[in-house]
């Protein structure tokens, strides 16, 4: 089995926590997208009546193409079950999300969830967090200044740009950059710290956020409680 039958298997796995009259998040990602195309299944087969609160424009195309009905998350009381992927989750169940840029509104669905899932292939999990770059949503203006702030703390920045070297721009028009910190001691502080700086809007770290995560490994999928 490889990476992507693995993102397949826990994808289709996830569904099984949805039932009839439930409002969720959709995540964003390659491994979410499985999820979506068997919720899509899901509910024509059992004639459900679920709706969705998109994380991103790109799980909005695709869910709208699968003829999920959609909410914006400020048109509903709360979401019953966030189902989302990670770029990393450490042995004490924190996370870093964001590698596919939709940090902001995935952590704005998951706050205001009453319950988070989070489907992974067995290479997210790590010991600590900071392999995976960290991704940080900062306004254009005075990115530049960001930047060198983070530069001078040492955690080696880049922004993440396209083939033709563009900045990627989020779905809100913010960039990204990247943080290589190989290691992160105390996500918590480092947390707190870019919260405090001014154009940050938001990063990556997603700390005591998931409930329940789905790792999919060649012998099947794993459950795990995290709280
Ligand atoms: O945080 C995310 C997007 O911003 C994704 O959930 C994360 O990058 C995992 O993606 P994939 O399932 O494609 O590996």
């Amino acid at each position: 089995m490889n990476q992507d039958d693995l993102k397949a298997l826990v994808g289709k796995k996830a569904v099984d926590w949805i039932s009839d009259g439930m409002t969720i998040g959709l995540g964003t990602g390659s491994t979410v997208r499985y999820m979506v195309e068997a919720l899509a299944e899901k509910i024509k087969k059992e004639h459900l009546t679920i709706t969705g609160v998109v994380t991103s424009k790109e799980t909005a195309n695709l869910a709208t193409s699968l003829g999920i009905p959609l909410k914006s998350v400020d048109e509903i009381d709360y979401i019953d079950l966030t189902i989302d992927g990670a770029d990393e989750i450490s042995s004490d169940f924190q996370g870093i999300k964001g590698g596919g840029a939709a940090l902001l509104f995935e952590k704005i669905v998951a706050k205001n969830s009453k319950k988070n899932l989070w489907i992974v292939d067995q290479s997210k999990l790590t010991k600590d967090l900071g392999n995976f770059p960290l991704p940080v949503e900062v306004i254009p203006y005075g990115s530049e200044k960001i930047f060198e702030r983070f530069e001078a703390q040492n955690f080696a920045p880049t922004f993440r740009t396209v083939e033709d070297g563009t900045k990627v721009k989020t779905d809100s028009e913010n960039y990204i950059i990247d943080l290589h910190l190989k290691k992160i001691d105390d996500p918590f502080k480092l947390a707190k710290y870019l919260k405090q700086q001014i154009g940050v809007v938001e990063h990556g770290l997603f700390l005591d956020t998931v409930n329940t995560i789905i790792v999919g490994y060649p012998d099947g999928p794993k459950i795990f409680e995290a709280r």
